[in-house]
């Protein structure tokens, strides 16, 4: 039994006093849901933050990126101890907007998916593919390519202590989700891959989507059999979107377990 997990990506937004807002309503908002595990990457100004917000909640914070080297001159860059020093459990690899934006490589995404592990901190790893590569039938190709980066350099083992996410590029941000069916494709697509090499690991392994979750949409693309929750931007920024989507995956998981348990 996969637990649900639901992960805000506040991407280059916030402010000291939004955050706080926005903290308070979401730790209000989900205190008491237990059935499901919650998570805000925030940008690094903020983790101090978050730190001082979020210690001793039921919700965990994280990071956008880190540099896959130790301290050492690399004008900057933030090194991986520097990440856990602010009580990081978490941080996003590979997102798209870093591919696009920062050049960033399967490379050097697998780097600093394997840099945040050593440093005892669970990697998110983003794939997915753009509306071009979709019409021309490219999305298996273009995630498995992205899966394996990680897959031949470090074996199946990696994945026990890692979060993998789908995120489409035509759907981030951009208000036309994937719908649960095509999502759904796409992760059966990363778990059978992930089991030909570790039948177990496919099992265990969280993959969340994202890509224009909302309130309205989450329950029913959490609700398909490869999809453990999901990587929320826009939606995360305040507590009215954030919360119902976190409560979404609560409710499905503690009907999912009780379910379960019954058996
Ligand atoms: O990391 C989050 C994703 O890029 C999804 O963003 P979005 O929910 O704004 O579409």
């Amino acid at each position: 039994m996969r637990r649900k997990l639901v992960v805000g990506n506040w991407k280059m937004h916030g402010s000291i006093a939004t955050n706080k807002v926005l903290l308070e309503g979401v730790i209000k908002g989900v205190g008491q849901a237990r059935d499901a595990d919650y998570v805000v990457c925030v940008p690094y100004p903020y983790l101090c933050q978050a730190q001082h917000m979020l210690e001793g909640t039921n919700i965990a914070w994280g990071a956008q990126n880190l540099c896959a080297r130790g301290d050492g001159a690399v004008t900057g860059a933030v090194s991986p101890t520097m990440l856990t020093d602010w009580g990081c459990t978490y941080v996003i690899i590979g997102h798209s907007e870093r591919r696009m934006q920062f050049h960033e490589t399967d490379d050097t995404a697998a780097a600093r998916f394997h840099a945040a592990q050593e440093a005892g901190m669970t990697p998110i790893l983003c794939m997915g593919e753009t509306r071009e590569e979709r019409d021309s039938d490219w999305t298996e190709f273009i995630v498995g390519r992205q899966l394996d980066s990680i897959l031949r350099r470090y074996g199946p083992g990696v994945l026990k202590n890692s979060i993998l996410a789908y995120e489409p590029l035509w759907a981030v941000g951009t208000g036309h989700p994937a719908t649960p069916e095509q999502a759904q494709e796409v992760h059966a697509f990363i778990r059978a891959r992930i089991a030909r090499c570790d039948a177990e690991i496919a099992a265990k392994v969280r993959i969340l989507y994202g890509g224009s979750v909302k309130p309205e949409n989450a329950a029913q693309l959490f609700r398909m059999p490869d999809i453990d929750g999901g990587l929320i931007g826009g939606a995360s920024l305040t507590a009215e979107s954030f919360v119902p989507i976190c409560l979404a995956a609560n409710a499905l998981d503690a009907a999912t377990m009780h379910w379960a348990a019954a058996l």
